[in-house]
């Protein structure tokens, strides 16, 4: 009686535990009664692997296809010039803050910078990011992996958008200062291809007091195609 009673009652945990997990039911309980009875009930382990505060990810790796490197080079010969400069990028947000300070005055590292998340190359976002300081420009080379799909074969517009989010954010943080998004209006125009080189193009438009306009486009490697315009404003904080 008593390991009959044991079987059942596990027998019910493994029932239960399997209905959570069909979308139906979970749909159906969300509606009801709000989110915490669609939640599973079971903890997620999330494990912090710390990020590797000085590896430069903008620099060139061998997932980067030939256009990304060609595009790469000629931007560099520009820095060259003296009228862009190639912006080093962390995997985590605040080593870009804290390069110059003492190491005991640096924090643990424990995030992520969103876009810098994915610890094998090539699969989520490539980029590297140049500044023009006198023409108040940025332009970001980007080649989207595998792991940004949306559209079958296509990158996700939420991606698109992150990336634009985080051009027009460094452009505006070179020029202002400290900023935070206050609104992204985006068009898209054409698809983009998984694995595909696009260029994303920068400026800042015009600043009213703490309030900075930029405007963005993304094309594809030899400009022809334009994939994506945007228009986002910052608000200095
Ligand atoms: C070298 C570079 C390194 C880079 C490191 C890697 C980083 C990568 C970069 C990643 C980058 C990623 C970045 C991210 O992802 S940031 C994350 C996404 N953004 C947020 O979470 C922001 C949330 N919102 C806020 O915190 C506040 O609302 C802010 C700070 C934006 C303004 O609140 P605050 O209390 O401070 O200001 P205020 O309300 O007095 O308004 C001030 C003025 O602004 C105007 N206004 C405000 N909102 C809007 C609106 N929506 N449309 C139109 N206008 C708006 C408002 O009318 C007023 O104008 P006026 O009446 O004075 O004329």
């Amino acid at each position: 009686m008593f390991k009959f009673s044991v079987r059942l009652i596990k027998g019910l945990m493994q029932v239960t535990a399997w209905l959570q997990e069909q979308p139906v039911l979970t749909n159906l309980l969300y509606r009801i009664s709000g989110p915490a009875s669609y939640l599973p009930s079971r903890d997620l382990t999330v494990t912090w692997p710390r990020a590797e505060e000085h590896k430069d990810f903008s620099l060139p790796n061998s997932s980067w296809s030939q256009s990304m490197r060609n595009l790469y080079n000629k931007y560099m010969e520009l820095s060259q010039q003296g009228s862009w400069i190639r912006l080093p990028s962390y995997n985590a947000t605040v080593t870009h803050f804290t390069e110059q300070c003492p190491n005991s005055a640096k924090p643990q590292v424990t995030t992520r910078l969103f876009t810098r998340n994915l610890d094998v190359e090539g699969l989520g976002f490539e980029y590297v990011v140049f500044y023009n300081q006198a023409e108040q420009r940025t332009v970001c080379i980007f080649q989207a992996g595998p792991y940004l799909e949306g559209s079958h074969g296509l990158i996700h517009g939420g991606a698109i958008a992150t990336i634009i989010d985080s051009t027009a954010g460094i452009c505006a943080i070179c020029t202002a200062g400290k900023v935070m998004t206050a609104n992204l209006n985006i068009n898209y125009r054409s698809p983009i291809v998984l694995g595909s080189t696009a260029e994303v193009q920068c400026r800042v438009d015009k600043i009213e007091d703490r309030k900075i306009f930029l405007s963005a486009e993304i094309r594809n490697v030899d400009g022809q195609v334009l994939h994506t315009e945007a228009t986002i404003l910052f608000v200095q904080v």
